[in-house]
């Protein structure tokens, strides 16, 4: 019997617990404050308008809807961007993040001509291991986050990019690190692109958030224009689980940017290759709500507004925490609760103290000490603080 995973097993263990007090901090999935699930405006806006053309259903395209993917590579670099411009960006339709991961990892298993192995930062979301391995893909890691002042540990990172192989595979999170909601700074994520520069890594950039770090798409993907301006070659996956609320249409999408038009074709023709056996063609319906908010600017505002409404409950809720984390009497240092972004709080609990919120105080979150701030609301923010303060004092 293989055992749970160790995020989305968590939300089995708290499907099944009846207790009334009952909190789920694991996955990374954005509730309102009633803890129910968004479905944002801009999203049943444009499922009305798609449901009024009467669409067909016929298969997509291995490559996926090819409107889809435009969009989704301006999204990513912004409309002005050279690489687009000329032809030498390549982009496929996956099945989110995940997929996006997985046919990267294929193709960089099957045709990297550099060392590899690919470098995934400590800690990282807990299935970039797994992805990886099943593509063939050797994983190491590099030093990211610094337990003690749970921040970036920037020094040892840039000495661990300097002492790999040469032209090694890097994963990077664009933004909202997960688990730790740790970012580089701009002036951090320059010094990086000039480190891969000289060694002549290949960066992975992994943007699971886009626009739900900050609430602004420009400000979250920087690290990712940078490198691109700086002429960096790269790959990129990108994911509308969260941005856009769809989990479950599995919607995402894998560019490639290439040196010429012509290695673009190239590659082009080896990402089907790899998509093909593995599922054949992407579903349609996420990609049609996607087209639909990305190219309708009333949509794409009102999609800004959503994103915002996300990221500034999770801002507020942060504060929350840790305003009754200190009238609860604890006299720990919070502080990181509020400097990380994004979706997670890597709270420096351990192991044993997380085993305890969970059968104590039936708060579920992972191991490490990951909660997921979209589980809390401004109803169980009092109690998860008392609950934390009880098993941290
Ligand atoms: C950094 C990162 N990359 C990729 C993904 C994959 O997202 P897709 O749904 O495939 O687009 C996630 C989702 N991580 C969340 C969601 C649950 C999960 O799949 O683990 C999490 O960490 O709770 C992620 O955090």
């Amino acid at each position: 019997m293989g055992p749970p995973d160790p995020i989305l097993g968590l939300t089995e263990r708290f499907k099944a617990d009846t207790h009334p007090n009952k909190v789920n901090l694991g996955v990374g999935a954005y509730r309102d404050d009633d803890t129910k699930p968004f479905i944002l405006p801009s999203v049943k806006k444009a499922e009305e308008k798609i449901r009024n053309r009467n669409m067909d259903k016929e298969y997509s395209t291995i490559a996926g809807n090819a409107e889809f993917c435009k969009q989704s590579i301006l999204l990513a670099l912004g409309e002005h961007s050279n690489v687009i411009k000329e032809g030498l960006t390549v982009t496929v339709q996956t099945l989110s993040g995940t997929g996006g991961l997985c046919v990267g990892g294929h193709f960089f298993s099957r045709y990297f001509s550099g060392n590899k192995e690919i470098y995934l930062p400590v800690p990282t979301w807990g299935n970039h291991t797994p992805v990886f391995t099943l593509c063939g893909l050797p994983v190491k890691q590099y030093r990211y986050y610094d337990p003690e002042t749970c921040g970036l540990d920037h020094k040892s990172l840039l000495e661990d990019l300097c002492t790999i192989p040469d032209k090694s595979i890097i994963l990077l999170h664009a933004c909202a690190h997960n688990p730790t909601g740790v970012d580089p700074k701009p002036e951090q994520w320059k010094e990086l692109a000039e480190l891969i520069k000289k060694k002549n890594h290949f960066p992975f950039f992994d943007m699971a958030y886009q626009g739900f770090a900050t609430g602004s798409l420009e400000k979250d993907a920087f690290g990712l224009r940078h490198f691109v301006e700086e002429g960096i070659q790269l790959a990129l996956t990108q994911s509308y689980a969260k941005n856009m609320g769809l989990y479950g249409e599995r919607i995402g999408a894998f560019t490639m940017v290439c040196a010429t038009k012509d290695e673009a074709d190239r590659v082009l023709s080896q990402l089907k290759r790899i998509i093909r056996p593995m599922y054949s063609n992407p579903p349609i319906h996420g990609a049609r709500i996607v087209c639909e908010i990305l190219k309708d600017s009333q949509l794409t505002d009102q999609w800004m507004i959503d994103i915002k409404t996300m990221a500034n409950r999770i801002i507020s809720v942060r504060q929350k925490l840790v305003d009754d984390l200190k009238k609860a009497g604890s006299v720990r240092n919070w502080k990181h609760i509020t400097d990380q972004i994004g979706m997670f709080c890597f709270t420096g609990l351990k192991p044993d103290q997380v085993e305890k919120l969970i059968n104590n105080h039936h708060i579920y979150l992972t191991k490490d000490g990951r909660i997921s701030m979209a589980g809390v609301t401004s109803k169980n923010v009092e109690y998860i603080a008392k609950s934390i303060h009880d098993v941290s004092k």
